[in-house]
């Protein structure tokens, strides 16, 4: 299961991460979030994570040609990650322009949230389900939230999406059994505070995803 830690800023818990097994690391492009990242920053920490095998994703949300020209030329990415309202359309001219996998993240508060699926297959490479932001949040993403996740149930099984949205080491488990999702993507479950990414957390996360894991083996 790919497991992608998001928001990262620093080389210590970038290398918590490394060290917990995940298979991808975050950066954060948005200037309004708590885990805004600098490009090169983002460059620096995921090109250490990259020769340790990971993929390093840039995530956007509604960025422009000039940004993402800038992020992908500097930092390098493997996965273009777009967590705005990016259209179809949008979605695969960022395709053509860059060559890079795009995963396009989608925030999920009921069932009918799901059809967005059929107008972004075969265009968005992988998806990301999310929860809806709260009204009074700014942030598109990282809040901590979690949605329903029994509104996966029945979803074809070749959908390739990431779980995202209030993951932590408590619930994870209950995540991991009731929407078997491809991927997890955790960000402020695993901080201390927002933006603050602690290396206890992360290992204690990583630990609960390894007992879930053998639990769902043994069921
Ligand atoms: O983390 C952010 O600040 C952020 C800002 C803008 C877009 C996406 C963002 N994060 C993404 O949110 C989800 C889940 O976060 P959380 O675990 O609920 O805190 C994850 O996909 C991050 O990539």
């Amino acid at each position: 299961m790919d497991i992608k830690i998001c928001g990262l800023s620093t080389i210590e818990a970038t290398d918590a991460v490394i060290a917990g097994g995940a298979t991808h690391v975050g950066f954060i492009f948005f200037p309004k979030s708590p885990r805004h990242v600098a490009v090169d920053t983002a460059a620096k920490l995921g090109a250490h994570a990259q020769a340790q095998g990971l993929k390093s994703v840039a995530v956007t949300v509604n960025a422009d040609d000039t940004y993402l020209d800038e992020i992908v030329a500097v930092m390098k990415p493997d996965i273009l990650q777009l967590h705005g309202s990016e259209s179809p359309e949008r979605v695969a001219q960022v395709k053509a322009r860059y060559g890079l996998p795009v995963m396009k993240a989608f925030a999920i508060s009921a069932r009918d949230d799901l059809d967005k699926i059929d107008i972004y297959n075969g265009i968005a490479d992988r998806f990301l389900f999310d929860a809806k932001a709260p009204k009074n949040s700014e942030l598109p993403g990282g809040n901590g939230v979690s949605f329903d996740w029994t509104l996966l149930e029945g979803l074809d099984p070749s959908v390739d999406y990431m779980l995202s949205g209030g993951l932590n080491a408590s619930n994870i488990s209950d995540a991991i059994a009731n929407a078997k999702p491809s991927g997890l993507d955790i960000s402020s479950g695993v901080e201390s505070e927002p933006g603050v990414k602690s290396t206890k957390l992360i290992a204690s996360f990583f630990e609960a995803v390894a007992n879930a894991k053998k639990r769902e083996t043994n069921d």
